[in-house]
C-alpha cells in the first residue's frame, strides 16, 4: 500500500472525503475480491474470518456513507466471485445467495426492527403482532444445492457466484446423510421437483484424523474443518471424496414444484421425513427475547459441539412474509446471520521468525506452544509488522492470547501481563534481510511495512514472486508448486518468469530429480505449454506490479486491449513523468504532464498514486526486459473492450435514481440501467433524460418537474428496463 492509501486506511469512515472514500473502496473490493478466491476457490484463506468480515464492514459502511460509489462490480452486491474451476457449470433455478451478518446486540435490534417495520408496510400485521423466528446453528460448512426430480437424486450443485455453481453430483453420491432417494413422508409424499439445499460439513474429529493421515502421506493439511469440507467436496476424483467423512444437514430449498408448506419450521419437519438430517439446535422463537436466548445458549454449547458453527441464522417462519420482503443483491431481507465472536486461547510465545514476501515485506510470524483453538491446533501467528510487536509490547518468553476464527493465520492479540517470565525478551526488528544477500531493511516513509532493499536481486523475493506468478489467478501453472520454485530456483534453472517456458530445454535433468517421474515431468511441461496463451487481464496480473490486483488489471486490460499497445503506453506514460515528475492532478494530467500519463491516470480506479507506482515499476529496465522476454514466448490474448450495444435501451441516457425502491436495491436498479446503456447520474440537471421517483422523495424530484425531466415510478422504470 502506498503511504496516502495507508494513511486512509487509517481513517474513520466518516471522515474520509469522497476521492479518499473512492480509493480506499477500491482497496477494499480487490482486498475482498482476492480473499474471496482464496477462501471460496482454493480452500486456502490468508487472513482470520474475523478479519475478513472487518474489510467487508468497512467497505459496506463507504458504500452507505457514498451510495454513488457503489457499482455492480462491488462485492457488496454479489455473493462470491464465479468459480473458475475444472467442474461442470451449472445455473441454479433460484439464486443461491447469501447471509447479511450482525455482530453486536444493537445491529440484531436493528435487523428485527427492520423486518417489522418491512412487515408491517407489506402485510396487514399491527405492532403487537407477533413476528416467530425459525433460529437455527449456523453450519461452518459449504452450502450445496441437491436436485431431486420424482424423489431420485440427479444432480448436486456447489453455491459458487450465487448464479452458477460448480456440478459435484458424483462427490456427493459418497455423502452419506443425503438420500439418493427421497422417503414418501405424509399424504402428499413428496414434491415433484426440488432442490434441497444445506450445508455440507466435516466434524472436527473426522477433520483431525484427515489432517493427521494428510501429514503420514506428506500431502498438504488443512485449516480447518470447513476447509477440509470444501476441499473434500471439490475432488476431481470421488473416490477421494468418498475417503473423507462429509456430513450435511438440509434447512432450505430453491425451486420446488409443488410446495405445500406455509412455514420453515414445517419444511424442516419435511426434511426428516424424505430422509434429511436437519440441525437439532433448531428453535421457533416468538419474541426478541427468546431469540437473544437462544443465540446465548448456543453460544455456550459451541465449543462442546461435534461440529464447528460460526452464529446463529435467523429466518421468518412464515414464508408469505418472506416473500413480501423479498431479497436484496446478495442477500434476503427476511433472515439474518448473528455471527459469534472469534474463538481465543492463550499459550507461549517462543520466539518471532520473518518471512519475505514477493515485494520484500518483512511480516514477522509468532511462533508458540501448539495449542488447540476450537478443534484446531496453532502453532504460528502473524505478528503483522514491527509496529505491531511494538504497540503489543510482546516479548519473546510471554504467555500471549492469540485469536483464530476459522482461519489459517491466527492472530496474537497481546500478552498477559501477570505472567510475563523474568527473562522475557524484547524483540529487535532485524535491522538485515534473512535472505542470502543480508541487505539492510528499510523502513518505507510513513509506513509501518519495512522492507529488503534487495530489490530485484533478493533471491526470496524472486522466489515469492515467481510463486506469484504461476499462481491460480496468474498463469496457474498446475504441478509447479512453491517447494518445485524453490528448488529449480537455487538450481539456477529457473530465475525469471519466462524461465518456466524454457523449461522443456531441462526435461532430462528434471527427470533425474526426486519425486519427479517421466509422467510428472510430461505433465507439468505439458501445463506449460498449455499456458504459452494467456489473456492480457491475467498477464498483466501475472507481472505483479505494485498495487495492480486482478480487479484493476482486468480493467487496464478493457482500457488498452493488447500488450504491445498497453507496453508501449506504459513506457509512453513513464517517458512523460519523468520530464514533468512534480505533482500532478488526474484531471489535468494530459495538459500538464501528457497524453499517455493522463490516460493512465485516468483509467477508472487508477488514479495518481497508482499511475506513479506504475510508472517507477515500468521505469525499471529490468522489469521492462522481464515482460519482453515473456512477450517473445506467449501469446497474449487481446480484450474485447466492452462497448454499449448502439440499439441499447437507455444509450446515451443520463439516470437518476430518488427516493425509496420498493422491489430493489438502489444499486441494483442502477446496475440494471448501466447494463441497458444509461450512465447513473446523482444530481438531476437539464442534461438528466429520466429520473426514477420512488417513495419519500424530496429535491431532486422536484428540480426534475421544475426542469421538465421526464420522470419514472418504480413501477415504470420495472417495466421499462425488463
Ligand atoms: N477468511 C477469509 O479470507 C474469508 C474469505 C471469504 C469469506 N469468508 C467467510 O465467509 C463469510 C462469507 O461467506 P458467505 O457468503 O458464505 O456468508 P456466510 O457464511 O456469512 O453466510 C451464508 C452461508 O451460511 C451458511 N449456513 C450455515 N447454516 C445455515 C443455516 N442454518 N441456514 C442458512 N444458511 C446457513 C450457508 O452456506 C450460507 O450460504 C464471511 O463472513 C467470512 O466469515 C472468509
Amino acid at each position: 500500500m502506498s503511504r496516502a492509501a495507508k494513511v486512509v486506511a487509517a481513517l474513520k469512515v466518516d471522515k474520509l472525503t469522497e476521492r479518499q472514500a473512492r480509493g480506499e473502496h477500491k482497496r477494499l473490493a480487490e482486498e475482498i475480491v482476492r480473499h474471496d478466491k482464496l477462501y471460496h476457490e482454493k480452500d486456502a484463506p490468508e487472513i482470520s474470518d474475523a478479519e475478513y468480515d472487518g474489510l467487508r464492514q468497512r467497505l459496506k459502511a463507504i458504500e452507505a456513507r457514498f451510495p454513488q460509489i457503489v457499482d455492480m462490480f462491488s462485492p457488496t452486491q454479489r455473493v462470491a466471485p464465479t468459480p473458475t474451476t475444472a467442474f461442470a457449470k451449472v445455473t441454479h433455478r433460484r439464486p443461491m445467495l447469501s447471509l447479511d451478518n450482525c455482530f453486536t446486540d444493537e445491529e440484531l435490534q436493528d435487523f428485527l426492527d427492520r423486518v417489522r417495520r418491512g412487515l408491517e408496510r407489506e402485510t396487514n400485521i399491527g405492532p403487537e403482532d407477533e413476528i416467530a423466528f425459525s433460529c437455527e446453528a449456523k453450519i461452518d460448512g459449504l452450502s450445496i444445492s441437491l436436485r431431486y426430480e420424482d424423489g431420485e437424486f440427479v444432480q448436486g450443485a456447489t453455491r459458487g457466484d450465487g448464479t452458477t455453481g460448480e456440478d459435484v453430483t458424483a462427490n456427493l453420491r459418497t455423502v452419506k446423510d443425503i438420500p439418493q432417494t427421497l422417503k414418501a413422508h405424509g399424504k402428499d409424499g413428496f414434491p415433484k421437483s426440488i432442490d434441497v439445499r444445506g450445508e455440507v460439513y466435516m466434524e472436527r474429529k473426522a477433520f483431525q484424523a484427515l489432517n493427521r493421515r494428510q501429514e503420514e502421506a506428506g500431502e498438504k493439511t488443512f485449516a480447518n474443518p470447513r476447509n477440509a469440507a470444501a476441499g473434500s467436496l471439490r475432488q476431481l476424483d470421488a473416490d477421494i471424496t468418498a475417503s473423507r467423512p462429509l456430513r450435511f444437514f438440509a434447512y432450505a430449498w430453491g425451486e420446488a414444484e409443488p410446495r405445500t408448506w406455509k412455514t420453515h419450521t414445517e419444511y424442516l419437519k419435511l426434511l426428516r421425513g424424505w430422509g434429511f438430517e436437519t440441525n437439532p439446535l433448531t428453535k421457533l422463537c416468538r419474541t426478541p427475547d427468546e431469540v437473544r436466548a437462544f443465540y446465548e445458549k448456543i453460544g455456550v454449547e459451541r465449543p462442546s459441539l461435534p461440529y464447528d458453527i460460526d452464529g446463529v441464522v435467523y429466518k421468518i417462519d412464515r414464508i408469505d412474509w418472506q416473500e413480501r420482503l423479498g431479497f436484496v443483491s446478495r442477500a434476503p431481507r427476511w433472515a439474518t446471520a448473528h455471527k459469534f465472536p472469534a474463538e481465543q486461547a492463550r499459550t507461549r510465545l517462543n520466539g518471532i521468525n520473518i518471512q519475505v514476501g514477493r515485494t520484500g515485506a518483512l511480516t514477522p510470524v509468532a511462533e508458540l506452544e501448539p495449542v488447540n483453538v476450537g478443534g484446531v491446533m496453532v502453532a504460528r501467528a502473524t505478528l503483522h509488522n514491527a509496529d505491531e510487536i511494538e504497540r503489543l509490547d510482546v516479548r519473546v518468553g510471554d504467555m500471549v492470547t492469540i485469536q483464530r476464527a476459522g482461519d489459517v493465520i491466527p492472530q496474537v492479540l497481546g500478552f498477559i501481563a501477570d505472567e510475563r517470565p523474568k527473562n522475557a525478551r524484547k524483540y529487535h526488528f532485524p535491522t538485515h534481510c534473512p535472505c542470502p544477500l543480508k541487505t539492510e531493511v528499510k523502513a518505507e516513509e510513513g509506513g509501518v511495512v519495512r522492507r529488503c532493499s534487495g530489490g530485484l536481486e533478493c533471491p526470496f523475493q524472486q522466489v515469492e514472486r515467481l510463486r506469484y506468478f504461476v499462481s491460480r489467478n496468474c498463469f496457474d501453472i498446475e504441478g509447479l508448486g512453491g517447494t518445485h520454485i524453490e528448488n529449480f530456483f537455487n538450481d539456477g534453472l529457473l530465475k525469471v518468469p519466462g524461465d518456466i517456458f524454457r523449461l522443456s530445454g531441462h526435461e532430462r535433468d528434471i527427470r533425474k530429480r526426486e519425486g519427479w517421474g517421466d509422467l510428472s515431468v510430461r505433465n507439468l511441461l505439458a501445463a506449460i505449454e498449455a499456458r504459452r496463451t494467456i489473456s492480457l487481464d491475467r498477464f498483466i496480473n501475472a507481472i505483479g506490479i505494485p498495487l495492480i490486483g486482478e480487479a484493476t488489471a482486468k480493467i487496464l486490460a478493457q482500457e488498452y486491449g493488447d500488450a504491445d499497445t498497453w507496453l508501449g503506453e506504459m513506457l509512453a506514460a513513464v517517458k512523460e513523468r519523468k520530464a514533468h515528475p512534480e505533482p500532478a492532478k488526474k484531471e489535468k494530467a494530459t495538459a500538464t504532464v501528457g497524453p499517455s500519463y493522463g490516460r493512465l491516470c485516468n483509467v477508472e480506479q487508477i488514479g495518481v498514486t497508482t499511475a506513479d507506482a506504475m510508472c517507477a515499476f515500468f521505469g525499471e529496465g529490468h522489469n521492462v526486459e522481464i515482460i519482453r522476454d515473456l512477450l517473445k514466448q506467449l501469446s497474449v490474448q487481446p480484450v474485447q473492450r466492452r462497448v454499449v450495444a448502439a440499439d441499447a435501451k437507455l444509450k446515451d441516457k443520463i439516470v437518476v435514481f430518488t427516493g425509496e425502491l420498493s422491489t430493489m436495491t438502489r444499486d441494483a436498479a442502477k446496475a440494471r440501467a448501466e447494463e441497458l446503456g444509461a450512465k447513473v447520474t446523482d444530481s438531476v440537471s437539464k442534461k438528466t433524460s429520466l429520473v426514477v421517483v420512488g417513495e419519500n422523495a424530496g429535491s431532486k424530484a422536484r428540480k426534475a418537474a421544475e426542469l421538465g425531466v421526464q420522470t419514472l415510478t418504480e413501477a415504470e422504470w420495472v417495466k421499462l428496463s425488463e
